[in-house]
């Protein structure tokens, strides 16, 4: 399926249409099946996004928005890194959720202590456990992309990146600090009906490139992203330079 590729003058407006686009997706899925399924990113864009929703998100009904994370770094829950700590300052302090619907990643200090591959173990169940047996076809998977084509924490030529079988991996040594991460597998985010990239910045220009050209997953990450129903790519105008 072909990409729909938007391009911005400017960051703000990517956010703002973006934002706009959530509330429009999200309503309709709540229309169709009752509870809209998303999985978060982190990253400015995938936070700057949250924060104008918190602001404004017209008819969305909090409550049956089942919330998941793409990724998130293995450290402490308060540490300022984590990506679930950050969507609940910008968004899910302010908004009605039902806390039984969000689903964050373990911390290093939680439930399963140091032990990583529990946490990303017990992560594997959460998604089986609110698809019936399945991962969920999420609604919506929202990613941020690195300028070497990362994304969620699978990273060029990682085994993460290849897997084919396990749904949540364990990463620890990524490239990008922290070097422990938890992420969601390419099987697991293709599962998703709609995929969006929030990308923005000459230094992304030639992963995007990269991706809109066929390149393999294991160089560029981003390239092995797709939705079944939509994969939209928000853009500013250095990082659709190369197009
Ligand atoms: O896990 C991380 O180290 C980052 O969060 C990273 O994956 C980020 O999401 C992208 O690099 C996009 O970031 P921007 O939206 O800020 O470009």
């Amino acid at each position: 399926m072909i990409p729909e590729t938007l391009v911005f003058d400017d960051k703000a407006d990517l956010v703002t249409t973006a934002a706009r686009r959530f509330v429009d997706l999200v309503t309709r899925a709540q229309a169709d099946h009752g509870v809209a399924s998303v999985v978060l990113t982190g990253g400015s864009n995938g936070i700057a996004i949250l924060r104008s929703l918190a602001a404004d998100s017209g008819g969305i009904d909090w409550a049956k928005v089942e919330l998941f994370w793409g990724d998130d770094r293995f450290v402490p829950d308060d540490d300022p890194e984590r990506n679930y700590g950050q969507a609940r300052d910008a968004l899910l302090d302010h908004v009605p959720v039902d806390p039984a619907r969000v689903h964050p990643m373990a911390p290093s200090d939680g439930a399963f202590g140091d032990d990583i591959d529990a946490a990303a173990a017990d992560y594997a169940g959460v998604l089986s456990r609110v698809g019936a047996g399945q991962v969920p076809h999420f609604d919506l998977h929202l990613l941020g992309m690195g300028g070497e084509g990362h994304i969620n924490s699978l990273f060029p030529h990682t085994t993460a990146t290849a897997e084919s079988m396990k749904t949540v991996v364990a990463v620890e040594d990524s490239p990008k600090p922290p070097p422990r991460r938890i992420t969601l597998t390419l099987p697991v985010v293709n599962r998703s009906k709609a995929v969006w990239f929030l990308v923005a910045g000459a230094d992304k220009a030639e992963a995007v490139a990269a991706a809109h050209s066929g390149a393999h997953a294991a160089d560029w990450p981003c390239a092995g992203a797709h939705g079944t129903d939509e994969t939209v790519w928000f853009l500013d105008q250095p990082a659709a330079a190369r197009l």
